[in-house]
């Protein structure tokens, strides 16, 4: 199944921020996100991920298949590594949590507070929980920020191998994740002229 979107407009604060965008994500493939700053890349993950509607259009192979990643890490700060990952496994009726663990180099910080951890290793935990959800396809809102060169290349190998066991993965970044593989798709002809001044207090 593939996630596909046809015709999405998306508003942000009442405002329309993207306009006639189709594009199709299939299994095993990795699509990247580019535009400049304010051009609706956010609002557009959001909106398929579920998290607000659309203006029109239609997406479909979404719903339950996402596993979503925002700006935001969301961990349980007072509680362990180990702990914040189970917990998440959990949440999506699984139990395993050794490849995430390892697979962002967590071992070492398994029984730390996740309030303890530095910037870039709060992100490697949030990233972690992506592997712990079973969900196919990932969507992914800038997620190398705070992260060192070691650890981009990480998690782009967490990427291949989401990859390469038949997930896929959207996702809006402004730097080279190293994956050369992937289609990059720009929604900066997509912008649509704000008719109206607002703001959402909701995302302020
Ligand atoms: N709370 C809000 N109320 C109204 N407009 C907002 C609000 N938050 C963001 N916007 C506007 O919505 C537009 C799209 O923002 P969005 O965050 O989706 O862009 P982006 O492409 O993800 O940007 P960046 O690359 O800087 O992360 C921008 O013009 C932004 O100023």
């Amino acid at each position: 199944m593939e996630l596909q979107v046809k015709n999405l407009a998306v508003a942000r604060g009442g405002v329309p921020v993207l306009e006639g965008l189709s594009f199709s994500l299939t299994a095993g493939r990795a699509l990247v996100l580019r535009g400049p700053n304010g051009s609706g890349k956010t609002t557009l993950l959001r909106t398929i991920a579920g998290l607000q509607p659309a203006l029109e259009g239609d997406i479909t192979g979404a719903g339950e298949r996402i596993a979503y990643a925002a700006h935001a890490d969301g961990l349980k700060t007072a509680l362990t590594v180990t702990e914040n990952l189970t917990f998440w496994a959990q949440v999506f009726g699984n139990t395993d949590i050794s490849q995430a663990l390892a697979g962002f180099d967590l071992l070492g910080l398994a029984e730390r507070p996740a309030g303890s951890l530095s910037a870039g290793q709060k992100r490697r935990l949030g990233l972690a929980r992506l592997m712990v959800t079973g969900r196919p396809v990932w969507v992914l809102d800038e997620p190398t920020v705070s992260l060192d060169a070691a650890s981009v290349a990480l998690f782009a190998e967490a990427v291949r191998g989401h990859l390469a066991t038949g997930g896929s993965a959207l996702m809006a970044t402004h730097i080279d994740l190293g994956l050369d593989e992937a289609d990059v798709f720009d929604v900066a002809p997509y912008r649509a002229v704000p008719r109206v001044s607002a703001v959402d207090e909701a995302f302020l």
